[in-house]
């Protein structure tokens, strides 16, 4: 028995659509929270299931966490316990590997095993690895499980040889307690980091120069609960304006901050896509005219951010000429454009690009969402595509999408989910 999602293509979406609060930024601020000796109220959280993992092993550490509406959580780690995490929940998601650095950081130990998440090619730590030995723990793997262990962290200037927002967020939250001061130099600059460190000075965390190359962290004794609302998904925002752009004929996207997705609407405008910017929201009017093709780059924030190539790739299959996709962050996330061919686009993958001609009609049928944000870029495709189209594996898009069929139909999609043998 399995879930699949089916969509019926063509139907033209209509109305405002309200964005959730941030998963890249939710699954960081969670195991965040475990550093306090209070509890920690987090607003705007999403109902994905890469908070249920996350919460089960909130649980497995005796942490308390209660819900006390549909998107505030407390997590109260009065009665914790560092217990090692090696169980399945471990490997549902990439962000379970955040622990590392909370735990590190609150206890000088942590055992558990390798992380899960996206298959996006190769996604080492060893950043997030040599970041806890340069604050002096020591790394081993055994069975299938890491220890890292300090008798004492102490702060040091820490150099990250690519920037990466996984080791950014690790090594602060294994620094918070450090003796005296870390520098991480040529940190990430992502929003999410941002919001990881605000919460955690609202704890009482000393972090400067978040959201800037160069963080110093100056450790503190000790953490206390506080309240923080998460920002809004830029990657949840960006996917409901790509699919605006390809299936919309008037669509509001509201709750969101326009300046994260700035690397897109430009590009939007530049291919003919209709759009108007307020404060809070972004109004999409569809297309200007024929859709131009173009050159996309992937590259660290404030650049055009990963996780929108692949449905921004549904999109250039509409339009005219050819587009060309370069991935500079991770060279073989390209599973989407298989999937994408199989409802009949015209798309070569050379990595670490793929070429895209347009514009090409697309037909519902059965595939397969290899990843989150292939998920998305089949979403996308099923809606505007002739005939129905089947999409399997959606564990990955229930992983980071609130509520996604549930918003579309809202907007006019006619989306369902069924249970097949
Ligand atoms: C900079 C960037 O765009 N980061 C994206 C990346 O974050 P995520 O945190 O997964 O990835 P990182 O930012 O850590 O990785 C950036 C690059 O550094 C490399 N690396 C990372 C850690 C390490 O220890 N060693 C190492 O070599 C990765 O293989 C990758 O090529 O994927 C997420 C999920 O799709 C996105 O939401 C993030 O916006
Ligand atoms: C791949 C993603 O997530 P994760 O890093 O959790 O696997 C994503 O957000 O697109």
């Amino acid at each position: 028995m399995e879930e699949v999602i089916k969509i019926e293509g063509g139907h033209r979406l209509n109305g405002t659509v309200r964005i959730s609060g941030s998963k890249n930024a939710t699954v960081a601020l969670i195991p965040a929270a475990v550093l306090a000796y209070g509890p920690v109220t987090i607003c705007g959280v999403p109902n994905i299931s890469d908070v249920r993992s996350l919460s089960v092993l909130l649980n497995e550490l005796g942490v308390q966490v209660t819900k006390k509406q549909e998107d505030i959580i407390i997590i109260d780690p009065t009665g914790m316990e560092n217990r090692p995490l090696v169980g399945e929940s471990v490997s549902k998601l990439r962000a379970s590997y955040y622990f590392m650095g909370a735990l590190l950081g609150k206890y000088g130990r942590v055992e558990m095993k390798m992380p899960g998440g996206c298959y996006l090619g190769p996604r080492p730590i060893d950043l997030h690895l040599k970041g806890f030995e340069a604050l002096g723990a020591s790394v081993q793997y055994e069975r299938g499980s890491y220890i890292i262990e300090a008798k004492e962290l102490v702060g040091n200037k820490i150099f990250l040889d690519i920037s990466s927002v996984g080791a950014t967020i690790n090594i602060m939250m294994a620094a918070v307690y450090a003796k005296g001061r870390t520098t991480i130099e040529n940190a990430a600059k992502e929003p999410e980091i941002i919001d990881i460190a605000t919460m955690l000075n609202k704890m009482g965390a000393h972090i400067r120069g978040m959201g800037t190359s160069v963080i110093t962290i100056d450790g503190v004794d000790r953490l206390m609960g506080c309240f923080h609302e998460i920002i809004p998904d830029r990657i949840e925002a960006a996917t409901y304006v790509v699919l605006a752009a390809a299936a919309a004929d008037e669509m509001v996207i509201e709750n969101i901050i326009p300046q994260h997705l700035d690397a897109l609407l430009m590009k939007l405008d530049e291919i003919g896509i209709d759009l108007e910017v307020e404060v809070d929201k972004v109004k999409v009017h569809g297309m200007k005219g024929e859709l131009k093709g173009t050159a996309i780059k992937t590259k660290p924030y404030p650049g055009f951010a990963t996780d929108i190539q692949q449905p921004l790739t549904t999109l250039l299959t509409q339009a005219n000429g050819q587009s060309i996709i370069t991935e500079t962050i991770y060279p073989e996330r390209f599973k989407h454009c298989g999937e994408l061919k199989k409802m009949g686009a015209h798309i070569d993958v050379m990595v670490p690009s793929c070429f895209i001609n347009g514009p090409v009609r697309l037909s519902g049928t059965e595939v397969v969402a290899t990843d989150l944000r292939c998920g998305a870029a089949l979403v996308v495709a099923g809606l505007i595509a002739d005939g129905i189209t089947e999409i399997h594996d959606i564990y990955h898009i229930d992983r980071g999408y609130e509520n996604l069929d549930g918003k579309l139909s809202e907007l006019g999609a006619h989306i369902w989910r069924e249970t097949i043998e």
